[in-house]
């Protein structure tokens, strides 16, 4: 059964806990975003486990260097999860590994900006990583002719574990949970919705249905 990632791109804790609360019944991981984390702080990852212990808490922290020090703070602050950027070498993704370890936690690894992302999400976890996200970020996203179909062709191809986050929403999320993911990373599609709730449980019974 794929999972449900809500990615939270908002600027305070205050909104972010007011729309995780929203969601939380159709959602299995919930992410703070970078934008999220810079704005906040660590403090934003304490608040999220204290209030959700049973979901599963994402920090993207997008970690380009010292891997293992910023995987520690992430996961003593509370997250289950941390972004590190697959773009960087292979000893950042082999430190944070080596702090998840320590911590009965995981690393993600973030394939933004990476050229070709399934050779690279196929290198990364043989280095330990519990899943590759296939990515495309909110700049991509802005270019002409973007279509999330890249990231369904290259989960399919994949052969690895990966998550697809860059536009996931309701009349795609069946395309991407057919294409193999373990994850589906929703962001604007729920706390850019009218009614995020709604939008989550929509995007829930696609993913279970499909
Ligand atoms: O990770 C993200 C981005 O880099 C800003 O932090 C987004 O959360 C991710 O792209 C998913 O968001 P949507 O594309 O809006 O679904």
């Amino acid at each position: 059964m794929a999972k449900l990632q809500v990615a939270i791109d908002l600027l305070t804790t205050e909104e972010a806990l007011a729309l995780a609360t929203k969601v939380a019944p159709y959602i299995d991981i919930i992410e703070l975003g970078t934008p999220l984390i810079k704005s906040e702080g660590l403090a934003v990852i304490t608040a999220m486990k204290n209030a959700f212990p049973d979901k599963i808490v994402f920090a993207d922290f997008k970690t380009a260097d010292a891997g293992e020090l910023e995987a520690d703070m992430a996961f003593k602050a509370g997250a289950d999860l941390i972004t590190i950027l697959g773009a960087t070498g292979d000893a950042t993704i082999i430190g944070a590994v080596k702090a998840a370890k320590t911590h009965g936690k995981g690393v993600v690894v973030d394939t933004i900006g990476v050229t070709d992302r399934v050779k690279r999400a196929q290198e990364v976890i043989a280095l330990g990583v519990e899943f590759v996200e296939l990515h495309a970020g909110l700049d991509e996203q802005a270019q002409p002719g973007y279509s999330i179909q890249v990231l369904i062709d290259e989960a399919s191809r994949a052969g690895v574990p990966v998550s697809i986050a860059g536009g996931v929403k309701l009349s795609n999320i069946a395309a991407v949970k057919a294409s193999g993911v373990k994850v589906a990373v929703a962001g604007a599609a729920i706390y850019g919705a009218a009614d995020p709730a709604a939008a989550a449980k929509e995007l829930r019974e696609a993913l279970d249905a499909a």
